[in-house]
């Protein structure tokens, strides 16, 4: 039976070493998040990510616009946050309500505050090698592997399922870093169950509900499951819901050596490596040294 690697526990180890590390800093990191509409999905997540980001030592400011708001007014606030010296990191958090052009609203961030990594600035320096502020959740899928694999991945087989910008492709980047051999698969992929057996390290990141099957798993492997799926679950009763991975959790746990769980795998990592993300704008932006230990 394969061995559970608690995401709950590695993202507030990782808190914690955040927390850590702006005690040692000269001044305070803040991080300024913007919310458009009233989404209760996001609502709950900007919740959790302002609490979080106080609980590090480090100042939240909270901006929200209606519903209704216009792409001009989006990219005014995002402007005006990016002329404020005092705000070192910048989220715009996502969707936004139909009608606004995303990529359009995320490219306005100043790369040096972009701390989800999503601009093409950060997306550049990723692909070139060059240091800088990587997407969040990929940065914790390499964390969560190298909790149980340790630090040094290099030579490791790492498929990737899914070619997502936000998660699929960065993730490959940031693993090919590690000097990792790595295989990004996706919808016409041939044999994918073949080629995901010869993964040492397998990310299911496609939003498929229980998708990867134990026998597309090499017995002893690292899987580490980014799918966050809300599924119908009347076994419950009726018209309640559960989540589940990209993994057949109790089919893949037969096989696998480590597997994430969903919910408290990935998920409360993508919210620590924001917070890690904001330390790091906030020492790049002024000039402070890097905390050993991040
Ligand atoms: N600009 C931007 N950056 C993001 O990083 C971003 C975003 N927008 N919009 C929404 C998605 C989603 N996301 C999650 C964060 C934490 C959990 C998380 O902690 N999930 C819990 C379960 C939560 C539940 O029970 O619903 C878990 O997996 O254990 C999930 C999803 C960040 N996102
Ligand atoms: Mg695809």
């Amino acid at each position: 039976m394969a061995e559970r690697i608690d995401g709950k526990q590695v993202a507030a180890d990782v808190r914690a070493k955040v927390g850590e590390a702006v005690k040692t800093l000269p001044g305070q990191p803040t991080l300024a998040v913007v919310l458009v509409g009233e989404d209760p999905a996001s609502q709950v997540y900007v919740r959790n990510k302002v609490r979080q980001t106080e609980e590090a030592g480090m100042r939240s400011l909270h901006h929200h616009l209606p519903v209704d708001a216009s792409q001009d007014e989006v990219e005014a606030l995002i402007s005006r946050l990016n002329g404020d010296d005092e705000v070192d990191g910048i989220l715009l958090q996502l969707p936004l309500p139909k009608g606004l052009d995303e990529q359009r609203a995320i490219e306005c961030i100043a790369p040096a505050k972009d701390v989800d990594g999503l601009t093409e600035a950060s997306a550049g320096r990723l692909v070139l090698g060059k240091d800088g502020l990587r997407p969040c959740t990929p940065t914790g899928c390499v964390i969560l592997a190298k909790s149980v694999l340790g630090d040094d991945l290099s030579g490791k087989n790492v498929v990737v399922i899914g070619r997502s910008i936000l998660v699929g492709k960065p993730a490959a980047l940031l693993f090919l870093a590690e000097n990792c051999t790595v295989t990004i698969a996706h919808s016409r992929t041939k044999d994918l169950a073949a080629l995901c057996r010869t993964a040492d390290i397998l990310v299911p990141a496609v939003g498929r509900p229980e998708m990867v099957k134990g026998d597309w798993v090499k017995p002893g492997a690292v899987l580490i499951d980014v799918g966050i799926n809300r599924i119908d679950a009347p076994e419950k009763g009726e018209g309640k819901t559960r989540l589940v991975g990209d993994a057949d959790f109790g089919d893949c746990e037969k096989v696998a050596g480590h597997i994430t769980p969903v919910p408290g795998g990935v998920g409360p990592m993508t919210i620590a490596c924001l917070l890690r993300n904001t330390v790091i704008a906030a020492c790049y932006r002024r000039g402070w040294a890097l905390p050993s230990g991040l």
